[in-house]
């Protein structure tokens, strides 16, 4: 669902930040339970689940599949439809700001016989679908779209699919996951194989629910088998708290003077982690406390104090899948490090909410950040602790991701830094604007 009119938001340098930070629900894990809940046949039982517009809009569209997604207190409850179940919705999917939600929806309905319109706000509507429909065409569904492959787009999906072997072309989880999804309807064997390693947490998930799925590495990389029409038995599912939500606490703590933060209980799967491996190895003060593991998945409390010694890296890029979400806020911790912080082989970050290169480029440079950036490549000269200048009101282009890592800028900048939109928070951290006043931060509106 699109948002109402653009809300500008301020943030300016306080005191220290300090306290605990109790980040929402994993949005991916989020979305993947609704959808896995409603091809199950029974009750499934989320809680944790992230209430944020992307996971809200999932939740509606699995509606209009024909499940039935309900609140009982805390715990959502889906009841699903067993794989194969879907129904054909009376009327066009909008999955809002989400390339998660309509990139996953589009495999799992792609292997039904029907068809579905799928569109979403401004911002998803320049995003590529083809990643997607290329594979599902293997299926035998053909899609529909405006030019380039953008929504609005019709799928029609495969009355009588086959099984599929995709060697997917870009490091994505959606694409692997829409893929699998897709298999889960269609009789057979369903392969994929990726060169590296992304979230996997739709293998997780559908081992969990009772879905015969096996992971092995090859020469050509991670190679997922997923045996189609199982019969999916409901959870009970404990969604663990973002890693990618954490990142702003913990980065916002790292740059402001006198901080010390705790962020409980966050999942710290290896496919996830990167941005806090980077961090360490800038000679962040950030610690895993606790240590642990919950629900199959290494888990720990972050505990993330001011650093002012951290320096300037080349972030690995075979760490990139590992810390997608996590470039922009990573940009500006660099810019309050000593050196030149370099981040290659990113070009997936041109083509998501917006492009995220750019974006963090030219609101940086207007807060006195020297930056470059090539198609794939971009490098932030650190200005050391505090030298962001700032002053400026930067355009987030419908991203929350973008406008959370500005507004973290502007609790550590000389002048406060304005956001010219803070709605696109909502999509996956809610609860952003309260959590952070509490550990001290000053936004004005
Ligand atoms: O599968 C997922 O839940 C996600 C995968 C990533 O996208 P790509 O698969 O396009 O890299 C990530 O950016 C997105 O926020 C969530
Ligand atoms: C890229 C993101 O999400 P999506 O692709 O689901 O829109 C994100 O949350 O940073």
């Amino acid at each position: 669902m699109s948002h109402g009119p653009a809300t500008p938001l301020t943030a300016t340098a306080s005191g220290p930040l300090t306290g605990e930070a109790h980040v929402p629900g994993d949005k991916s894990i989020s979305h993947r339970s609704l959808i896995l809940g409603a091809m199950a046949v029974g009750e499934t039982r989320v809680t944790g689940l992230l209430e944020g517009q992307d996971v809200l809009d999932t939740g509606r569209a699995m509606q209009a599949f024909g499940a039935r997604v309900t609140k009982d207190g805390d715990t959502w409850v889906v009841n699903g439809v067993g794989v194969g179940g879907l129904m054909e919705p009376d009327d066009v999917i909008d999955c809002g700001n989400s390339g998660t939600g309509v990139r996953l929806l589009m495999g799992a309905a792609a292997t039904h016989g029907f068809s579905v319109t799928y569109t979403g706000d401004a911002s998803l509507r320049k995003r590529p679908m083809a990643r997607v429909t290329d594979p599902l065409a293997l299926f035998g569904a053909v899609a529909h779209g405006r030019s380039g492959g953008r929504l609005p787009m019709t799928v029609v999906g495969a009355p009588e699919p086959v099984p599929v072997r995709y060697a997917t072309p870009v490091a994505s989880a959606q694409v692997k996951s829409a893929v699998l999804l897709a298999g889960l309807n269609a009789p057979g064997e369903t392969v994929v194989v990726e060169r590296e390693a992304t979230r996997d947490h739709s293998e997780r998930m559908l081992r969990g629910f009772g879905a015969q799925i096996e992971t092995r590495e090859t020469r050509e990389g991670r190679e997922i088998t997923l045996v189609g029409r199982p019969e999916l038995r409901p959870q009970t599912i404990v969604v663990p708290r973002d890693p990618s939500s954490a990142a702003f606490p913990v980065c916002a703590a790292l740059i402001v003077p006198g901080s010390d933060v705790l962020v409980p209980n966050i999942g710290l799967n290896p496919t996830r982690a990167g941005l806090f491996e980077t961090l360490r190895d800038m000679g962040a003060d950030l610690t895993y406390e606790n240590p642990r593991q919950e629900g199959g998945e290494p888990v720990a409390d972050l505990r993330a104090r001011f650093s002012p010694d951290m320096k300037g890296i080349e972030v690995p890029p075979d760490r990139a899948a590992s810390m997608i979400d996590e470039y922009p806020v990573l940009s500006v911790v660099a810019a309050n490090a000593e050196g030149t912080t370099v981040m290659r082989g990113v070009a997936e970050l041109r083509v998501k909410e917006c492009d995220r290169i750019d974006a963090m480029a030219t609101g940086l440079r207007a807060c006195g950040v020297t930056v470059r950036d090539g198609a794939d490549w971009w490098e932030v000269d650190g200005r050391g602790p505090g030298g962001v200048t700032g002053g400026a009101t930067v355009a987030v282009h419908l991203d929350h991701r973008i406008a959370m890592s500005f507004l973290c800028a502007g609790m550590a900048a000389q002048v406060g830094i304005t956001v010219d939109d803070a709605g696109p928070i909502l999509t996956s951290f809610p609860i952003f604007r309260s959590l952070m006043e509490e550990l001290g931060a000053d936004f004005t509106s």
